[in-house]
């Protein structure tokens, strides 16, 4: 294991549907916890740099939330695949390669094996959140249902995963603020 693994005390993953709000909720916890203490890492920016390079795309589009990524998003759910079936590890590995601060936030674990590395690799150190929410609320976040990726194994392998240390709902709600408070008073202390 990397020596700069020995600073983080704690390692956040976060995972939920498309538009239940985990960039939201990530980047608001790391400005609370601030970036002297903690971190935001994605499983997906690995994944985009190996394929951005391999078909000379713009990186930073790819990287930003709009028509670019939709365009690709269906061939590099495949490709990634393909790598993870080769080492389910490779792009966990690779985001979390230089974390340094005492808390880490993974902000896009999607499958079952993510879990299985970081807990491989962190041990009791990982924390598992997921965020919930209904479906009529991310419509009106932007959401539409595709076939081809809401229903396949990036999106649905964690819906039957039942040990989750925290559940938040994110249906728009509940404060901003509590579900912070309640992250920070169950995890960073
Ligand atoms: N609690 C909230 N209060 C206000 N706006 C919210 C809240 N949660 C999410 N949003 C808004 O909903 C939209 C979708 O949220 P976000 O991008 O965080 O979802 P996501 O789970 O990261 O989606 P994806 O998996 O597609 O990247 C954003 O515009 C975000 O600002």
């Amino acid at each position: 294991m990397d020596v700069k693994h020995d600073s983080v005390k704690r390692i956040l993953l976060f995972s939920g549907k498309r538009k239940s709000g985990k960039d939201y909720i990530t980047d608001k916890l790391l400005i609370k916890l601030g970036i002297e203490n903690a971190e935001i890492i994605r499983i997906s920016e690995p994944i985009k740099s190996f394929w951005a390079k391999e078909k000379s795309l713009d990186l930073k589009q790819l990287l930003s939330d709009g028509a670019y990524k939709e365009k690709y998003r269906k061939e590099m759910i495949i490709w990634s695949d393909e790598m993870r079936a080769k080492d389910y590890g490779v792009f966990c590995r690779e985001a979390s390669k230089s974390v340094s601060k005492e808390t880490v936030i993974v902000s896009d674990i999607r499958r079952k094996t993510d879990i299985k590395w970081f807990c491989e690799t962190f041990g009791t150190k990982v924390k598992l959140i997921r965020i919930k929410c209904q479906d009529c609320v991310r419509e009106n976040r932007g959401w539409n249902f595709e076939s081809g990726v809401d229903d396949i194994q990036s999106e649905c392998d964690l819906d039957d995963w039942n040990e989750w240390d925290l559940l938040i709902e994110n249906d728009g709600l509940r404060d901003i603020e509590s579900i912070l408070h309640e992250i920070c008073s169950k995890f960073v202390s």
